[in-house]
């Protein structure tokens, strides 16, 4: 299968990766110049689970997108405020025929993408994969995960279906949903505790999960989440949400990750995804006059450290 990951950062670059290995035809495309030409002189390379490894995988810079290379499917990695301009460069990519998969961090991106794809085309998910960028053209890929995924309008199920399949066929574990806003809420509750916090509090997550306050502060911050989401008719179960988050503390399985917000703002001085997480949700709240204090603080405290380190 032709497969074209757009946004190929440390999440697109182990995805590229996995489904290379697993036999597809795979196209790296982002907007990074020096990591596109790492890739292309050097190959990518990864510590895969402790083992260091290359692959040769093609790539393109997205402004030099070509009308000639439709794919099949595109799997979407970029940053949430990098969404827009990526679908616009990879519009020649596009045919009636092509699948997109969106699997960022955060809450609505289907507005966006709407806009350059059909519905029937559409699928939307999430993902408890880590990984991480050591410099251009080089992933740090440790740990398990999964993805689960749904199409966006009723009617594509078994395509549905047969995108989980091809994503497990290469060891990513993806399963089929049957309520995909749910899921995509549930990981948004993850991200909503664990990346604001680690990010502000200077640790991993189990560096979080190691202090007192951290159970309190993942609850509270659920029952936010859960509130702004029931008026969207996604009931989220808050103990079975809070026991999901908490896995995250285990240095055994993905614990010692630093969670993404870490890496843009505190490794590489890069503005945050925050107003896609916490701040969607103090959006919604004033939207739905729910009080939503916890979010609002996190996402100002976020944004004051995104000033104070003048991050770009
Ligand atoms: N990392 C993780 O473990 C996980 C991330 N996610 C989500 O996946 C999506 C993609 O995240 P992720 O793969 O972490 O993104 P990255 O930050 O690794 O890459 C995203 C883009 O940022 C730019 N970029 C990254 N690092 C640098 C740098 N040092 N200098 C210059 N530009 C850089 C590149 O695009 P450009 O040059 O065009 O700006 C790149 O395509 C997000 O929604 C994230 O929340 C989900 C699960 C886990
Ligand atoms: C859950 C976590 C922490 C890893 O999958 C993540 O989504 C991130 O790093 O943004």
């Amino acid at each position: 299968m032709r497969i074209t990951i757009a946004g190929a950062g440390a999440m697109g670059s182990r995805f590229g990766l996995m489904l290379h290995r697993g036999g597809n035809e795979v196209t790296l495309v982002d907007g990074w110049l020096e990591h596109v030409t790492a890739i292309k002189e050097h190959g990518l390379q990864a510590n895969f689970n402790g083992e260091e490894i290359t692959a040769h995988l093609s790539v393109e810079l997205q402004s030099n997108i070509s009308s000639e290379e439709k794919t099949d499917l595109i799997i979407l990695f970029t940053k949430a405020m990098q969404l827009d301009k990526m679908l616009q460069d990879i519009k020649p990519l596009i045919a009636e025929h092509t699948k997109v998969l969106c699997l960022l961090n955060g809450i609505g991106h289907e507005d966006i993408i709407e806009k350059y794809v059909s519905k029937n085309n559409i699928f939307i998910g999430n993902t408890m994969w880590t990984a991480g960028l050591e410099g251009p053209g080089k992933a740090k890929l440790f740990g398990n995960g999964s993805v689960e995924l749904q199409n966006f309008i009723p009617g594509e199920e078994e395509t549905a279906k047969k995108l989980a399949d091809i994503l497990s066929a290469s060891g990513l574990n993806a399963n089929y949903s049957d309520n995909i806003h749910y899921s995509i809420y549930r990981k948004a509750c993850v991200n909503g505790t664990m990346n604001g916090l680690c990010t502000i509090l200077d640790t991993n997550m189990a560096g979080l999960g190691a202090t007192k306050p951290a159970h309190d502060m993942v609850v509270t911050i659920v029952k936010e989440f859960a509130a702004v989401a029931k008026h969207e008719d996604v009931n989220l179960d808050i103990d079975e949400v809070v026991e999901h988050v908490e896995t995250c503390f285990d240095p055994e399985t993905i614990g010692l990750h630093y969670p993404s917000m870490y890496q843009d703002l505190i490794n590489n001085n890069r503005l945050t995804e925050i107003d896609y997480i916490n701040g969607a949700v103090s959006r919604k709240g004033k939207k739905y006059q729910i009080a939503t204090p916890y979010c609002d603080f996190l996402t100002q405290l976020v944004h004051s450290k995104e000033e104070l380190l003048k991050a770009k």
